[in-house]
C-alpha cells in the first residue's frame, strides 16, 4: 500500500499523503509527467490503457470534482483518454470541457496563431532535432532532441514573444511555448473551485513542471494538497515519484 501520513511524521515517510476524505476532495492532475511518462516527442507517450477508466471511476466517486489539467491542446489530449467523459482542462487553461461542453480562449484558431505556427515550423525545418508543436491558442518550440541548441530556441522564441502582443513565453520541460497573456492553469483551478460543487471542498493537485509550480502554490495556500511529482525544485509540501506512483494513489482511492 502507498504510504499515507497517519500516525507518522512525514519526515519518517518518504512520499506519503495525506488520508484523503474523498467527500471533500477535488482532483486537478496534470498530464504528461504526472499520468504519464514523458517521452522523446508529443506524439511518442504511452497512456496505460487502463487510465480512462481509471479516471471516470475516480470522477464519478468524487460526484465529477476530478480534472484533467494540461498544457495539450484538448482534442489532442481527449483522444488520448479514449472513453473519458469527465472535465478537461487544456491548453494550459485556455480551453475547456465541462459536463460536455467545449469552451475556448477567444485567441483559438485565430490567423495571428497560424502565423506563429507556420514561423515555428520554418525555423524547425532548419534546425535539425527542433519540433513545432500547434495547438488551438498557441505553439511550443520543443527542444528535447537538440538540447545543445537550447539557447538558440530561446532566443527564436523571445523574438517572437517581443513581436506579438497577446503572448506570453513560458519555459516548460525542454520547450519554449507562447501562450495567451493571463491563461494559467493556476487561473482556470481557481476558476473551477468557485464552481457549483468545488466551492468549499479541498484541491488536491498533482503537478510536475515549472509551469504548474503557480497553480501547487495557490492549492497549497488554500490550505489543499499540492504534490511534485518527479524531481525537481518545487514550492509543493508533498511529493511522489513518478506517474506509476499517481496511478496507485488514484486506484487505492476507489478502495476506500
Ligand atoms: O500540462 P501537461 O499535461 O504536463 O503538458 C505539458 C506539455 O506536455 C507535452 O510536452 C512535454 O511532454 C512531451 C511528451 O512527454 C515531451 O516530449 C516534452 O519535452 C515535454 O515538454 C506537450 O507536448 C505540451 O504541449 C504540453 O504543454
Amino acid at each position: 500500500m502507498i504510504g499515507f501520513v497517519d500516525d507518522r511524521t512525514e519526515s519518517e515517510c518518504e512520499h506519503c499523503l495525506p488520508i484523503l476524505n474523498l467527500a471533500t476532495t477535488s482532483f486537478f492532475l496534470d498530464f504528461d509527467g504526472v499520468l504519464c511518462d514523458l517521452a522523446d516527442t508529443p506524439d511518442s507517450i504511452e497512456v496505460d490503457p487502463k487510465l480512462p477508466a481509471l479516471l471516470t471511476k475516480l470522477s464519478d466517486r468524487v460526484e465529477g470534482r476530478l480534472v484533467v489539467v494540461s498544457g495539450r491542446g484538448i482534442d489532442d489530449l481527449a483522444a488520448r483518454l479514449p472513453g473519458f467523459r469527465g472535465t478537461l482542462i487544456a491548453g494550459h487553461g485556455a480551453e475547456e470541457r465541462i459536463a460536455g461542453r467545449m469552451h475556448r480562449h477567444k485567441i483559438a484558431g485565430a490567423e495571428m496563431v497560424e502565423r506563429l505556427g507556420d514561423m515555428v515550423e520554418a525555423f524547425c525545418a532548419t534546425h535539425a532535432g527542433m519540433l513545432c508543436e500547434r495547438k488551438p491558442t498557441g505553439v511550443v518550440l520543443h527542444f528535447r532532441k537538440a538540447e545543445r541548441e537550447a539557447g538558440r530556441a530561446y532566443d527564436f522564441m523571445r523574438a517572437l514573444d517581443n513581436s506579438h502582443e497577446g503572448f506570453s513565453l513560458h519555459h516548460a520541460k525542454m520547450a519554449y511555448e507562447l501562450r495567451p497573456t493571463g491563461v494559467s492553469k493556476e487561473a482556470a483551478i481557481r476558476r473551477v473551485m468557485d464552481r457549483e460543487g468545488f466551492y468549499g471542498t479541498k484541491p488536491v493537485f498533482f503537478g510536475d513542471d515549472a509551469t504548474d509550480e503557480p497553480a501547487l502554490s495557490w492549492v497549497g495556500a488554500r490550505g489543499g494538497i499540492a504534490v511534485k511529482v518527479g524531481e525537481g525544485d518545487t514550492v509543493a509540501r508533498y511529493r511522489v515519484p513518478d506517474p506509476a506512483f499517481v496511478r496507485s494513489f488514484l486506484s487505492e482511492q476507489l478502495g476506500r
